[in-house]
């Protein structure tokens, strides 16, 4: 009897030590701040609040409460030390969790959800297409942008501005993200023609929703093992229409590969000629054919193995996703923030209508004079402008997690010996309404980006909206080119104004581009008369 007891005793103990006394007292974890009393016992809390999609206000109150590394459970922290942290685990290549696993297609990893060794040379595929110097310099860039942003884009919005109609303008943005970068993958003539065919557009659009459904993300990010394992046992959380949906995208990005793998095929006897070129396939099918030589593998050119036609569709569905996770939202935002301040856009105007060869929109507009990309981007005000927007909604408020590594102890800001396998979470949201970086942090100022000093030094490294590090965002360049000259073409054309932005951006709401989700602007054709010259 006595024995059972003291059995008993010596397993309370164990267990008393092992859940209560190290997590909270021993474990290296434990002196850094709880943003909850039950963060050291149990993710209860963090997930909950996830869960009720609370995750962006409690981590602010959480930083504003207890400062800016937090314990959000046993094993995960919220950093938003730059210094002290995102830099080291960003630029230090720290893991991805099984989050990103959401994203794969096909069964094929891409480069955003590829995991160590496998992602360098992944990413070092297309890196170079890619690139600043690339997309600037390149004719064929310039010459998608000309078509998308002149040809099509803008005449959408001079027609509702002749009509004198509001115009909701989210669709649009979309639409145009999603045509550009595919575009700039498959080539002009296979790309998506979302700007000018809505229908279309909408059914890809309600496809991407109902395979991205905001009411079940929580379970497809954050729990993802215990999902699978619910749909083993006949519980599963996620209804079926989600996973026809993602097949539905899935089958739709193999027909656009096979069809730019005939055109690569043709294209060895025809060259392709400048907007036509598919440049993003092209440069991950000669490196793939590479790799394939390389692994002593005979390839017969006219014919992809299966395993690299799926991997090549998954990185073409995942760029397209990217773009519409995140380009057309953005965007639009810039254009709401340029809305509400008459006062900066006449200034951007002004500066718009001032270079020698204005982006006026009129049907003698020749792309061969058009702006340059650096010309556009030496413009000061339109610069500032697209970077305060972005300051302070660049992109949706995700985690962004990663884990700490395995093989050597961790030290963040001044907590030191932090094991393998804890989740990190850095927010661009909080980073960028950092107070002791950002003077009046919620304040939309452009001006605060115009003075070179110390601070903006401190301003530019912590702006994190593309990430920072070996995951940079891969379409930034890109994004940034789209965004300006489209920006650019619209404000030397017109004016805008906020006709109902009461769906768009509400407090505590973020856009996901549901339906319902709006920005409604009447667009006001500027001087007409400089406009035709
Ligand atoms: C304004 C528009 C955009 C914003 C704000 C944005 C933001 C981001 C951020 C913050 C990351 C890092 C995510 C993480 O580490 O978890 C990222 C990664 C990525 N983005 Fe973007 N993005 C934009 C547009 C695009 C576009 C147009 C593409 C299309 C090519 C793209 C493709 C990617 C890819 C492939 C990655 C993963 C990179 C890697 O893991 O090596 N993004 N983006």
């Amino acid at each position: 009897m006595f024995s059972i007891y003291v059995l008993a005793i010596v397993i309370l103990s164990h267990l008393l030590f092992r859940w209560i006394m190290y997590p909270m007292w021993f474990s290296p974890l434990g002196k850094i701040p709880n943003a909850h009393w039950s963060a050291p016992f149990s993710s209860f809390w963090i997930q909950w609040r996830r869960y009720l999609g609370k995750e962006v206000e409690t981590v602010c109150d959480a930083i504003q409460r207890k400062g800016n590394i937090v314990r959000l459970g046993p094993s995960e922290l919220l950093v938003n030390d730059y210094d002290g942290g995102v830099r080291k685990i960003y630029g230090g290549g720290f893991e991805k969790p099984d989050w990103y696993t959401f994203y794969e297609n096909h069964g094929q990893r891409n480069i955003f959800t590829s995991l160590g060794k496998d992602h360098v040379p992944r990413r070092r595929r297309i890196t170079n297409v890619y690139s600043k110097t690339f997309i600037q310099d390149s004719p064929q860039v310039r010459e998608i942008l000309s078509t998308l942003v002149f040809q099509r884009y803008l005449p959408v919005l001079q027609n509702a501005s002749h009509k004198q109609i509001p115009f909701g303008i989210l669709g649009l943005n979309l639409a145009y993200g999603i045509d550009a970068v595919g575009a700039f993958m498959v080539g002009l003539p296979r790309a998506t023609q979302f700007i000018l065919d809505v229908e279309a557009r909408n059914i890809w659009l309600d496809a991407y929703l109902e395979s991205h459904p905001s009411d079940y993300m929580f379970w497809l990010l954050e729990a993802p093992t215990l999902t699978r394992f619910l749909a083993k046992i006949g519980l599963d959380p996620i209804p079926k229409s989600v996973e026809q949906a993602h097949h539905k995208l899935e089958e739709w990005a193999l027909r656009l590969t096979d069809e730019t793998e005939e055109a690569w095929n043709e294209a060895n006897l025809k060259p392709h000629s400048g907007r036509d070129t598919p440049i993003v396939y092209n440069q991950l099918r000669l490196a793939i054919s590479q790799e394939l030589r390389n692994s002593g593998l005979k390839e017969d050119e006219a014919s992809l193995y299966e395993v690299q036609r799926l991997e090549l569709a998954s990185e073409i569905l995942d760029q397209l996703v990217a773009t519409r996770d995140v380009f057309g939202i953005t965007f639009t935002y810039i254009l709401w923030e340029i809305s509400k301040h008459p006062e900066w856009q006449e200034k951007l105007q002004a500066e718009l209508r001032s270079v020698p060869n204005p982006l006026y929109l009129s049907t003698r507009f020749d792309d061969t004079k058009m702006m340059t990309p650096k010309q556009l981007e030496g413009l000061s005000i339109l610069q500032i402008m697209i970077k305060e927007s972005m300051r302070l909604r660049g992109t949706l408020p995700v985690p962004n997690p990663r884990l700490t590594p395995y093989d050597r102890p961790t030290t963040i800001g001044p907590y030191e010996n932090i094991p393998g396998g804890v989740r990190t979470n850095s927010f661009a949201w909080c980073l960028h309404r950092d107070a002791s970086v950002y003077e009046d942090p919620d304040v939309w100022r452009p001006e605060r980006w115009i003075r070179h000093s110390d601070e903006r030094e401190e301003m530019d490294k912590q702006f994190w909206a593309f990430g920072s590090g070996s995951r940079l965002c891969l379409g930034m360049s890109f994004a940034m080119e789209m965004i300006r000259y489209a920006v650019a073409g619209i404000y030397t054309n017109f004016s805008t104004s906020i006709v109902d932005d009461s769906t768009f951006c509400t407090n505590g709401h973020f856009v996901t581009g549901l339906p319902g989700e709006d920005l409604v602007l009447q667009f006001t054709p500027l001087d007409p008369v400089s406009a035709s010259t």
